[in-house]
């Protein structure tokens, strides 16, 4: 098996140490006010878009060689040990995965795996969204898309997490057992628009705080991805061309409270 409850309550416990230490601990791991990786909120987002009502804690896992150590916490003494195996795991994972998807949409097992690259990269999110005294007024995550190929989100047994379906929000069970793969846009890309990116959001709660660890899936940078051929065919013409790099330009729209996933329309 390749991830026992035991293990998920492992990172899960590790997340919740880290979060619920005093601020000059985790000030220790804090990112810059423009860097992506470390500890510490987005950047102050584009006017008229809000701050989100969370902690979190960004970190670049895979490939190992893109670590920065000075950003991974030295408190709980296992968060390092733990987030490793996680990273180990999450390899084995996004490798069945890939394929499964590959298989279930009549394709060669490992092409979704070619397009994303050996060096695809995993990173790491922390997100800690304590209890807040206004839920109908601020979200723990504004409303987005991941960048990302795909998502592998852990969460705890509150709900909070929403994905938006037919006009309307529906919550995610929280099973804190299970696993949710929440495709990226860059998957919706490799499907031709057949696997979709959804949008999705995380409530507030005046009760309970909540934990998730979202696992990006993303493709090796400087790798052209695009449709794969054998989900294109007359009835079904390509709607997306090749890119490269998208995840920079996703974070771009992010900030903005927008959408990318236009600019790889054909
Ligand atoms: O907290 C969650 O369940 C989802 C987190 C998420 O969507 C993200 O980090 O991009
Ligand atoms: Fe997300």
């Amino acid at each position: 098996m390749v991830l026992q409850k035991s293990f998920l309550d492992k990172i899960r416990q590790v997340a919740r140490d880290f979060f619920e230490q005093p601020a000059e601990e985790k000030r220790r791991h804090a990112k810059g006010v423009e860097e992506f990786e470390g500890y510490g909120a987005d950047p102050v987002p584009a006017e008229g878009q809000s701050l989100d009502w969370s902690d979190r804690l960004f970190l670049d896992v895979y490939p190992e060689d893109r670590r920065k150590h000075k950003f991974w916490p030295e408190n709980p003494k296992s968060f390092r040990k733990v987030l490793e195996e996680y990273t180990s795991r999450m390899q084995i994972l996004t490798e069945l995965v890939s394929k499964a998807m590959a298989k279930s949409l009549n394709l060669e097992a490992d092409c979704f795996l070619n397009q994303f690259g050996e060096r695809a990269a995993l990173q790491a999110r922390f997100n800690y969204y304590s209890r807040c005294q206004r839920p109908d007024l601020v979200l723990g995550l504004k409303a987005h898309a991941d960048g990302s190929g795909y998502t592998i989100i852990l969460q705890d047994d509150v709900e909070g997490l929403q994905i938006f379906k037919d006009e309307r929000w529906i919550t995610a069970p929280s099973i804190s057992d299970a696993l949710l793969v929440l495709m990226g846009d860059q998957m919706e890309i490799m499907t031709n628009g057949i696997f979709k990116s959804p949008v999705h959001r995380v409530l507030t709660s005046s009760e309970k705080e909540r934990i998730s660890v979202a696992v990006f899936y993303t493709p090796e940078p400087n790798k052209e991805i695009g449709p794969e051929e054998g989900l294109v065919n007359e009835e079904r013409p390509k709607i997306y061309k090749k890119v490269k790099d998208y995840a920079g330009v996703h974070w771009e729209y992010y900030q903005q409270g927008k959408r990318a996933l236009h600019v790889a329309k054909v």
